[in-house]
């Protein structure tokens, strides 16, 4: 799985990206439509607690409160865990939630403070958005800081794209599609989120094939400057394979990353691997700033793809897709995407194209299997907290 790179590890020594399974019609309408959406599902959401009888949101959650059924993925920072509800009655223990789990020390060592905080406000002010994780809340207790998600059952994308080896134009569309709408309500309706980490294994498939973007764990509110220019931020980190060349030369950065990371992503749909590779982590990054997008001669990929890749993956972010004055709305109107209903995209209209094989709703035989460790306790002294807990006091 790709190593995720924070500012806290040197680039350098970050681990290069295995190429194996290791492990709405009219621009501004669909605009439009994206913010009523999110507003039919915050009510969905609202409802659907009341009507549970397990308050989630209505009291102060412990670990006491769940089962752990067992771990799905493990991260650079985390563990996430599938749970069941403890209480509540047959209904609610039949429901299922990820856990994500955040050991405070390392939180701490890794100088992953900010991160965290960041993720779960930017988690909480996004969710129900069609192609975003729902967060249900989040709570810490001595050791561990948590947070609280629906269950994506589907797997990570990335799983399916090595299984497939490599995804046809149409399927590669209809994700694309699919994440250029989670681009441009970050960026351009929830007052400039950069999300700074799109990748294969953060794009987690639904029950009905659409995807779900989680890890919000680089994501940060940049918002806009008087000139209404994205600010910059500086703070390195990513994936290797997906860091655009202004993260690399470490210059300042703004949304306009993402854009890159999704050209980055299109060629890897098309083709099984991305544009930039190499075991080296260093080489990535000199491949990266010093050499052009290159493709190959099979699988054949159309003019239209090559072209949204290459203007993505544009070097000089003032002339990137997507970052160039008409913002989300130029990527729409690209060729590539020409005979997209951006409308039915947003309601969901169409079942993807992977429909994952779930028979039951905690089914789990979509995720690698994880060596269950028992949660070592008691490493965040009283010292500790006395300096800490104060940063945490969201959680
Ligand atoms: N809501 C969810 N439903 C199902 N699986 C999930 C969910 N959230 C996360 N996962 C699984 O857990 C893995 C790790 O989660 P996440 O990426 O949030 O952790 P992380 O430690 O921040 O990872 P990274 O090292 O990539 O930054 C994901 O790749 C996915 O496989």
């Amino acid at each position: 799985m790709a190593a995720t790179v924070a500012a806290s590890q040197p680039l350098a020594a970050a681990g290069g990206r295995g190429l194996h399974p290791m492990q709405a019609q009219g621009l501004i309408a669909a605009a439009g439509g994206q913010q009523q959406y999110q507003q039919q599902q915050q009510q969905q959401h609202q409802g659907d607690e009341d009507e549970g009888g397990f308050e989630l949101a209505s009291r102060k959650l412990t670990l006491n409160d769940f089962h752990r059924v067992r771990t799905l993925g493990t991260g650079t920072f985390a563990r996430v865990v599938l749970v069941r509800p403890a209480h509540g009655t047959e209904a609610d223990r039949s429901k299922v939630y990820a856990l994500k789990i955040l050991r405070k020390t390392e939180v701490i060592k890794l100088k992953q403070i900010d991160h965290v905080r960041h993720e779960r406000r930017i988690l909480a002010d996004v969710s129900g958005h069609p192609f975003i994780t729902n967060f249900r809340g989040s709570f810490s207790d001595h050791d561990f800081l948590y947070i609280l998600l629906d269950y994506i059952p589907g797997g990570e994308l990335f799983t399916y794209l090595r299984k497939y080896r490599r995804f046809d134009e149409d399927m590669a569309r209809f994700y694309a599609a699919e994440i250029v709408l989670v681009l441009e309500y970050l960026h351009e309706h929830q007052g400039g989120i950069a999300y700074r980490d799109m990748k294969p294994e953060n794009l987690l498939l639904d029950a009905e094939g659409h995807i779900k973007l989680v890890d919000f764990g680089f994501a940060k509110r940049l918002g806009n400057n008087e000139n209404d220019h994205p600010v910059e931020t500086y703070t390195l980190c990513g994936t290797p394979e997906y860091l655009a060349p202004e993260v690399i030369h470490n210059k300042g950065h703004t949304t306009a990353v993402d854009w890159w990371a999704l050209g980055i992503l299109i060629y890897e749909f098309l083709t099984g691997y991305p544009p930039f590779w190499h075991q080296n982590p260093i080489e990535i990054y000199k491949q990266i700033v010093e050499k052009p997008v290159v493709f190959p001669q099979d699988p054949p990929i159309s003019d239209a793809a090559k072209d949204i890749i290459r203007q993505l993956c544009t070097v000089d972010r003032s002339r990137r897709l997507g970052n160039i004055s008409g913002g989300a709305a130029k990527v729409k109107a690209h060729p590539f995407f020409s005979g997209v209903d951006w409308d039915a995209v947003l309601e969901r209209r169409e079942r993807g194209p992977i429909i994952p094989p779930i028979r039951y709703p905690g089914d789990a035989q979509c995720f690698d299997i994880y060596p269950e460790e028992d949660a070592i306790r008691d490493e965040y002294t009283d010292a500790m907290a006395e300096r800490y807990d104060d940063y945490f006091k969201d959680f």
